[in-house]
């Protein structure tokens, strides 16, 4: 049996940082973890501009704890209206490293997103010539379809249209949940990849209602059956380099959460690799997570590898069941339990 696992520092390819003190808070969770994260733009207002994505830069740098090195990939949250000439100024900056589409509607803060694709080709031709990435949520945002098929039919209304007119274009169908998406990053033609959260590894849905509704465990897209469970830790493990780390650490305030109409997300940034290296363990597999959390992101992103080393070590200690943030408390994913793997930072 391992009990303690040392792998290149790995990085979070798919993360929310928020702004202002909620920010500052829960920042150095993630860089005590992490080299670098892929920055989620669905501020309100939304980071949309490589301005707005350099100032926002500046306000993460600034709350970076003394003596950590972390490095934020920032992103463009895309609209009806992006100009191509904003993708090519992003480029240039090299400090944006990819594009996100939310569909009008589908998540939390993503009213201003696109309402149709089609308003946006000429923009995404830019992307597909200059090799930036394009992250999608993706889920369809009709009403008329069933909350845990609109990934699947997501799949067949948008994202095949879109790849068969941008073959080149780089995709990473974000946060997938399902069997029919792992199949079809595991097998589509071109350059496409994956990120998969720890909480969709480790749970189906029934754990949203284990005992009562527990909205700690609600997050979109929304946990699946347990066969789509299995088909993701299959991914995950698979070797496939097309499969990576992203956490999709979502804070938000306890109140907000435990609340009539509660917002989706979960908060994993504290535990991020002690939930993923239980995943691996549960599989039989954690050999296969360095390059799950620390190689095939970068190289699908086309990054260096990171230099350091983190260490993870089999020893159980209680998640706390709450997080002081400043004015906010966030209560973390599995608040309360214990986990028999801790990251040791080095
Ligand atoms: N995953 C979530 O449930 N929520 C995310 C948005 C997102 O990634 O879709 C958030 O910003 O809170
Ligand atoms: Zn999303
Ligand atoms: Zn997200």
């Amino acid at each position: 049996m391992t009990d303690t696992l040392t792998i290149t520092r790995p990085d979070d390819w798919h993360l929310h940082l928020r702004d202002g003190a909620m920010l500052a808070s829960v920042l150095p969770d993630t860089a005590r973890q992490f080299g670098r994260a892929i920055v989620m733009p669905n501020l309100k207002p939304p980071v949309t501009t490589v301005a707005q994505a350099a100032a926002y830069r500046e306000r993460i740098l600034a709350v970076v704890p003394e003596g950590t090195s972390f490095e934020p990939l920032m992103t463009l949250y895309l609209t009806n209206n992006t100009p191509p000439d904003e993708i090519r100024r992003a480029k240039d900056s090299g400090f944006v490293h990819a594009v996100k589409l939310y569909p009008a509607g589908a998540t939390t803060n993503s009213d201003a997103g696109v309402s149709d694709l089609a308003k946006c080709y000429k923009t995404l031709e830019v992307m597909q010539e200059l090799g930036m990435p394009f992250l999608v949520h993706g889920e369809v945002t009709d009403p008329a379809i069933d909350i845990f098929d609109r990934e699947a039919v997501f799949i067949e209304r948008v994202m095949q249209p879109l790849r068969r007119d941008m073959p080149e274009l780089k995709v990473v169908f974000e946060h997938i949940t399902t069997k029919e998406a792992a199949q079809y990053v595991a097998t589509a033609e071109g350059p496409i990849a994956a990120t998969i959260t720890a909480h969709h590894l480790l749970y189906n849905r029934n754990e949203i209602f284990k005992g009562g509704i527990r909205p700690h465990y609600y997050c979109l897209p929304i946990l699946k059956r347990e066969e789509h469970r299995l088909a993701l830790v299959q991914a995950a493990v698979s070797g496939s380099d097309r499969f990576f780390l992203g956490t999709d650490s979502a804070p938000h305030p306890k109140g907000l959460k435990e609340h009539a109409c509660g917002c989706a997300g979960c908060y994993t940034a504290l535990h991020a690799m002690e939930l993923y290296a239980q995943a691996f363990e549960d599989a039989g597999a954690l050999d296969q997570l360095e390059a799950f959390a620390s190689f095939n992101g970068p190289a699908f992103y086309n990054l260096p590898r990171n230099q350091g080393f983190v260490t993870l070590k089999r020893q159980s200690w209680t998640i706390p069941a709450e997080l002081p943030m400043g004015e906010a408390t966030i209560v973390p994913l599995n608040g309360g339990e214990t986990i028999n793997w801790q990251l040791i930072a080095q």
